[in-house]
C-alpha cells in the first residue's frame, strides 16, 4: 500500500503510468487533471479540526503550533476526518504559518484568534531575517506525510502552504486583519520592500511544498485565503508574479497544483493565469459562471457556502444538486467548501453531504 511513499517520481512517471487504483489514479487527481472518474470527489478544507470531537480531545493540552510539529499527532488528526466522512482526499494537519516559524519569524497561533507574529515586518532587514527552509528545518512534516502515506493507501493527501500576499498579510499586520491596511500601505507604498518580501515567501513556500511532494502527497493546495481583498490590476502587479513562481517551481512536480482564495470572483481569470492545474471557488460564484471566467484548460474546486451546513437537510441537498450541476460546465470538478468548515459545524451533516455527493454524481455517470 506504501509502495509511493518514500520515492520521489518524477513528473513522467506520475503522469503516465500510475498505479491502478492507486491514489495517483484515484477520483479526486482525476478529476483535477479533467479526467472521467466513477464519481465526483469531495473533501472539505478544514476538515481537520475544531468541528471534531476527537480532535478537540487530543488538542486538550496541545499548543496548535506543537501538535503540527508532532508527526504521531498530525497523522491522527489528518486520518480523523478520512475515517468519520469517507471523503476523497485527505489534508495534512498543519497551518500556513509552520513554514514561516520554521525560517526564524517569531510567532504563535492564539487560540480563537490565529496567527500572531511577535514583530511585525516594516524593513528589508526583517525581511531578510525570513531564512530560506531546507527538508531539515521541517523534517516532522516530511516525517508525518511519509506516514501519511503509508496509513492512507490509495486515499490521496493534500499537501499545502500559504500563497505570498496571505503570509505576507500575516506577518505585516502582526495578526489577522479585515482591512489588510498596513499591508497594503507597504504595497503602495514600498513596492521594492514588498517584492522582497514576496519574493522570500515564495521561496519558502516552494520549498516548504516540495519537501511535501518528495514526501508523497499527492496534490498540493496554495492558499491565497485574502487575494480577494486585492483589485484585479493591484493583484496581476504585486501578487500573481509571485505566486506563479511557486507554482511553476512545482511544475516538473507531478502532482496537481490547486490554488484557492476567498472573495475571488474579480481575480478568477488571473487566478487561473497563475498556473494551477485546479482553481478553488468561494460561495459567491457559480461554479459555470467561475469556469466561463477560468476558461476549459482547468478544473475548478468548491463551493458549498459553509453556513448552509447549518440549514435544514433539504436545504442543504438542493444546495448540493445545484452545486454539482452547475460543476457540470467545468473540465474537472472537486466537491469542496467554498471556505474552511466553521467549528460549529455537526460533523454528521458533512458525512451526508460525501454520501449524497457520491450517490448523485454516480447515478448522473456524467464523471465515468
Ligand atoms: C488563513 C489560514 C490560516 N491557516 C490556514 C489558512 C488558509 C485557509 C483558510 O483560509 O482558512 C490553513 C489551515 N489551517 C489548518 C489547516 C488544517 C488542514 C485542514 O483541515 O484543512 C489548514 C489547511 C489548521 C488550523 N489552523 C488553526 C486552527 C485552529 C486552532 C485550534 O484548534 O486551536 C486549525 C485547526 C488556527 C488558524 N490558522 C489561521 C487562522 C486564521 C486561524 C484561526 C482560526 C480559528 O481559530 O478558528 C491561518
Amino acid at each position: 500500500m506504501a509502495a509511493m511513499s518514500t520515492t520521489t517520481t518524477g513528473a513522467d512517471a506520475r503522469d503516465e503510468d500510475p498505479r491502478p487504483g492507486g491514489p495517483a489514479d484515484s477520483p479526486f487527481v482525476r478529476a483535477c487533471r479533467r479526467q472521467p472518474g466513477p464519481h465526483t470527489p469531495v473533501w472539505f478544507m478544514r476538515q481537520a479540526g475544531r468541528s471534531l470531537p476527537e480532535y478537540r480531545a487530543i488538542r486538550a493540552n496541545v499548543g496548535m503550533l506543537e501538535s503540527c510539529r508532532r508527526p504521531d499527532l498530525v497523522t491522527e488528526i489528518t486520518l480523523q476526518p478520512v475515517r468519520r466522512h469517507a471523503v476523497d482526499a485527505a489534508i495534512l494537519f498543519s497551518d500556513i504559518v509552520v513554514p514561516v516559524a520554521a525560517a526564524g519569524v517569531d510567532l504563535d497561533i492564539v487560540p480563537g484568534t490565529g496567527p500572531v507574529v511577535a514583530e511585525p515586518v516594516r524593513t528589508l532587514t526583517d525581511v531578510e531575517r525570513i531564512r530560506p527552509i531546507t527538508r531539515d528545518d521541517v523534517s516532522y512534516v516530511d516525517e508525518a506525510v511519509r506516514m501519511l502515506v503509508a496509513e492512507l493507501g490509495d486515499t490521496p493527501l493534500i499537501g499545502f502552504a500559504g500563497a505570498p500576499f496571505t503570509l505576507a498579510s500575516y506577518l505585516v499586520e502582526g495578526g489577522p486583519s479585515r482591512t489588510h491596511a498596513k499591508t497594503k500601505a507597504l504595497m503602495y507604498g514600498q513596492p521594492e520592500l514588498w517584492h522582497a518580501l514576496c519574493g522570500r515567501l515564495a521561496e519558502v513556500t516552494l520549498a516548504f511544498l516540495r519537501v511535501q511532494v518528495a514526501a508523497g502527497v499527492s496534490a498540493v493546495q496554495l492558499f491565497d485565503s485574502w487575494a480577494g481583498a486585492l483589485s484585479e490590476a493591484d493583484y496581476r502587479r504585486f501578487v500573481l508574479p509571485h505566486s506563479a513562481g511557486v507554482l511553476a517551481g512545482l511544475a516538473d512536480a507531478g502532482v496537481p497544483r490547486i490554488h484557492f482564495g476567498v472573495g475571488t470572483g474579480e481575480l478568477l481569470t488571473a487566478m487561473g493565469e497563475a498556473g494551477a492545474d485546479v482553481v478553488g471557488v468561494d460561495w459567491r460564484t457559480p461554479l459555470d459562471v467561475a469556469t466561463g471566467r477560468i476558461g476549459p484548460d482547468r478544473a475548478v474546486q468548491g463551493n458549498l457556502d459553509p453556513c448552509v451546513l447549518f440549514a435544514p437537510w433539504p436545504v442543504v441537498e438542493a444546495e448540493v444538486r445545484r452545486i454539482l450541476e452547475q460543476g457540470r460546465a467545468a473540465p474537472g470538478h472537486v466537491f469542496n467548501l467554498g471556505h474552511g468548515v466553521l467549528p460549529e459545524t455537526d460533523p454528521d451533516v458533512l458525512t451526508r453531504v460525501v454520501a449524497l455527493v457520491h450517490e448523485l454524481s454516480a447515478q448522473s455517470g456524467d464523471r465515468g
